[in-house]
């Protein structure tokens, strides 16, 4: 079998005496794709929260290519190489598409943001910032104010700044929320351009892009994982028909 990249052991998270995240287990080898699916108020966000390090555990453990990060903030998961994209846009507005890439990059080696002043001078920084705009398509737009960008070119952005650090483990929040079936197909190319031969767990309502990008689904119903399995099988899984679903139509 091949390396976990990520891996879930019994985790629990209780908010007062609610438990939201209900024992979840779930291994997720290096290089695969894995869509995490369930009904709204299942707790995917709750979930992403946990192994991002937004949310402490209440119990269990989750392991980051065999390490254990339970506890760790944010910022110290990223630097062990998990990058997470939000639903909600965590790009700088008013700086362009290449300042905000820049960012990314220079957060991503420690560098911090009174460095800004001799920014030009750093070579290596820059050209990753270059190389990651052609990877998004969004080298035309470089000078571009982010603001100014239309929807999808702000979420393929937040899709760079999530890349720009070089993880290996990425977590995307409904890359495609809001989109277009053209702009959602386009931002499915470049999901799966970004996350070719890297490890890649999304949470996504539209199962178009589901099925079109996943190797495997898990599927989250009150906080517990049901079923977690290829398309084919999880599209037959009478159990998530049943519970998720509701109608074999669905899918
Ligand atoms: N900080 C919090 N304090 C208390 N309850 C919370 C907190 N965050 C989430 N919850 C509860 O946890 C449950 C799961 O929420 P969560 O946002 O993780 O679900 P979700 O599957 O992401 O839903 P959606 O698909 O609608 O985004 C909900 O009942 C929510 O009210």
């Amino acid at each position: 079998m091949s390396q976990l990249a990520l891996e879930l052991r019994d985790v629990r998270k209780r908010f007062g005496n609610a438990e939201i995240i209900c024992g979840a287990s779930l291994q997720l080898p290096q290089g695969q794709r894995l869509a995490l699916i369930g009904p709204n108020g299942a707790g995917k966000s709750t979930l992403f929260n946990l192994i991002s390090g937004r949310f402490p555990l209440s119990s269990g453990d989750i392991l980051l290519n065999g390490n254990s990060i339970a506890g760790q903030k944010p910022y110290q998961i990223n630097r062990r190489g998990l990058s997470r994209s939000f639903q909600i846009t965590n790009i700088f507005h008013r700086l362009s598409v290449f300042e905000n890439l820049r960012c990314a990059v220079l957060w991503s080696l420690g560098y911090r943001y009174s460095f800004w002043q001799r920014l030009n001078g750093l070579q290596d920084v820059n050209q990753r910032a270059e190389q990651v705009m052609e990877e998004i398509g969004l080298h035309q737009r470089r000078n571009v104010e982010a603001d100014l960008l239309s929807y999808a070119e702000q979420r393929a952005l937040e899709i760079g700044i999530t890349i720009a650090g070089g993880a290996q483990v990425l977590l995307l929040d409904e890359p495609t929320a809001g989109m277009s079936r053209s702009e959602s197909d386009a931002a499915v190319e470049l999901i799966r351009k970004v996350s070719a031969g890297k490890t890649l767990l999304m949470v996504e309502h539209d199962m178009d892009v589901v099925f079109g990008l996943a190797d495997r689904i898990a599927v989250l119903v009150y906080g517990d994982i049901i079923a977690c399995d290829t398309p084919d099988n999880i599209r037959n899984n009478p159990l998530v028909q049943q519970a998720y679903l509701g109608t074999v139509e669905t899918l």
